[in-house]
């Protein structure tokens, strides 16, 4: 069984709970209670593996902009980075959060952001307001190499189920790759000391 772990990031009021509680019932709702930081856990089978999913979704209200430098960003898998596309401060604050995840996660020597990214433009149905072009997030998003979306949280389902399917499978190919790099390094520091000691001994024959 796998265990995944996300967060969702973004300013308050951007429909970070609305737009998860989507893809976890299917449902809109409406409001929620905002004053306190929520783990949501939920069993999914995704390409015939059962997992456990995590999905931290904190509390801007009591967080601000802190959150993304305490325990998310170290604790997650993946990231489900949310702005509200009739919102301009809220993109600005995305940009903040991603530049933010980078710095946090960046692999050593690589230079690559080492976790996963949806980068979400919510209240896709507010486009008669909309301050932020579809564009710019699709060019941030290139920018980090991360995926990008625009939803509705209030209209849709499949947009948003398609995205956090494209986040679980990418964490799990992530979370694979680096157990076998960890694996590989041991095998072959395993090899390197049985060489040393071994060898050594050879020589000395
Ligand atoms: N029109 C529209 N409103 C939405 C959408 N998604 C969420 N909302 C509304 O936006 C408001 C904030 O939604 P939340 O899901 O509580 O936002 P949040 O980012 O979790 O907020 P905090 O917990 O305060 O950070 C609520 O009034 C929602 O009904 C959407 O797709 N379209």
């Amino acid at each position: 069984m796998n265990d995944i772990k996300l967060a969702l990031l973004g300013s308050e009021g951007t429909g970070k709970s609305a737009v998860l509680v989507r893809f976890l019932t299917k449902r809109f709702i409406g409001e929620y209670a905002s004053n306190a930081n929520s783990l949501y856990h939920k069993r999914l089978s995704i390409d015939g593996r059962q997992l456990n999913l995590d999905v931290f979704d904190p509390c801007s209200e009591s967080a601000g902009s802190r959150c993304i430098t305490e325990e998310p960003v170290d604790w997650a898998d993946g990231f489900v980075v949310v702005y509200n596309i009739s919102d301009r401060p809220s993109f600005l604050h995305a940009i903040g959060i991603l530049q933010q995840i980078k710095e946090a996660r960046v692999e050593p020597y690589k230079g690559e952001t080492e976790v996963p990214i949806c980068l979400v433009g919510n209240k896709q149905d507010l486009c008669h307001a909309r301050q932020v072009e579809a564009e710019e997030g699709r060019s941030l998003a290139l920018e980090n190499k991360c995926h990008f979306q625009e939803v509705s949280a209030s209209e849709g389902y499949q947009e948003i189920a398609n995205l956090f399917t494209w986040l679980i499978r990418q964490v799990m190919e992530h979370l694979k790759y680096r157990s076998d790099r960890r694996r590989y390094s041991g095998s072959k520091s395993m090899a390197k000391l049985i060489n040393n000691v071994f060898g050594k001994r050879r020589k000395s024959v």
